[in-house]
């Protein structure tokens, strides 16, 4: 009888953060890394796993891109999108990534520092919640996307990634099956596409992710849309179709709060 060996098999959890879904793989000592076939493989939804991203848990020490964060963070989230592309941060994957290293007892309650490819991010725990300093959102000047044929009026900013915040009446309206048209000069490697409608305090949003598509929720994307739609300091509620994320921002820097949960673990033979 054939032997299905299932000890070779790879361990994964599965979380997400409003509906914006992770492959979590933990590769402390960044033995393994993986190819941008096996995380497209991983993150496909029929054959896979399926997540809109991956994330690798390795030692900030293990890994070239962390090693000058390691004495701050202990770990690295290394963070790819679904087609395998690499990103620089990931708003929603920071708070599961936390959530994970708690559940793992890789981490102790309190603020839990992280290293990103965009820099050091602290997550901590607020009531069943997480909450995360994103650092500035830097505003880059105007833009616009095209959808459908239709020109929309758009905000470039940066959270470490790149965002276009445009403004519309009516985000539920739009076809987001096709990447939106960009000035490809302002966006030599791509960008996160949000569309927004509401009051300051309180917008509507959908988002076409750079290497996914669309999704039901991007937490850096939901804090370039609050700093656009505060236009300052204060507090913004964002409701995505995968729930609702509440972003405050400051003179300094930016908070983002919402629910991050692991909802499987298991193993896998795609890599
Ligand atoms: N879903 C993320 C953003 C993931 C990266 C993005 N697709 C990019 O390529 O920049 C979030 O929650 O922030």
């Amino acid at each position: 009888m054939t032997d299905f060996a299932k000890g070779s098999a790879t361990a994964f959890s599965k979380g997400h953060g409003t509906g914006n879904d992770f492959v979590i793989l933990a590769d402390p000592d960044n033995a393994a890394p993986l190819t941008n076939w096996q995380i497209a493989d991983l993150c496909d939804r029929r054959s896979g796993i399926g997540g809109d991203g991956l994330l690798r848990v390795v030692r900030s020490a293990k890994h070239p891109e962390a090693v000058e964060l390691s004495s701050e963070a202990e770990w690295f989230m290394d963070y790819y999108n679904a087609d395998g592309s690499v990103a620089e941060m990931c708003g929603n994957g920071v708070r599961v990534f936390a959530r994970y290293l708690l559940e793992h007892d890789l981490a102790e309650p309190g603020d839990i520092p992280l290293a990103t490819r965009a820099g050091l991010r602290t997550v901590s725990c607020v009531g069943d919640e997480f909450r995360v300093d994103m650092g500035p959102a830097r505003f880059e000047g105007a833009s616009e996307a095209i959808v459908d044929g239709r020109r929309y009026a758009g905000t470039r900013v940066s959270m470490g990634n790149p965002h276009l915040v445009c403004r519309v009446d009516d985000p539920y309206t739009l076809d987001l099956h096709k990447v939106p048209a960009v000035d490809a000069q302002l966006f030599p490697t791509g960008v996160n596409v949000e569309f927004i409608t509401g009051p300051a305090n309180h917008i509507t949003m959908r988002v076409h992710e750079r290497g996914v598509g669309e999704t039901r929720s991007c937490g850096t994307g939901a804090v370039a849309a609050a700093a656009v739609a505060l236009g300052g300091v204060g507090t913004c509620t964002v409701d995505v179709p995968g729930g609702t994320l509440t972003v405050t921002v400051s003179t300094d820097t930016t908070t983002l709060t919402g629910p991050a949960v692991i909802v499987a673990e298991g193993h896998t033979n795609l890599v």
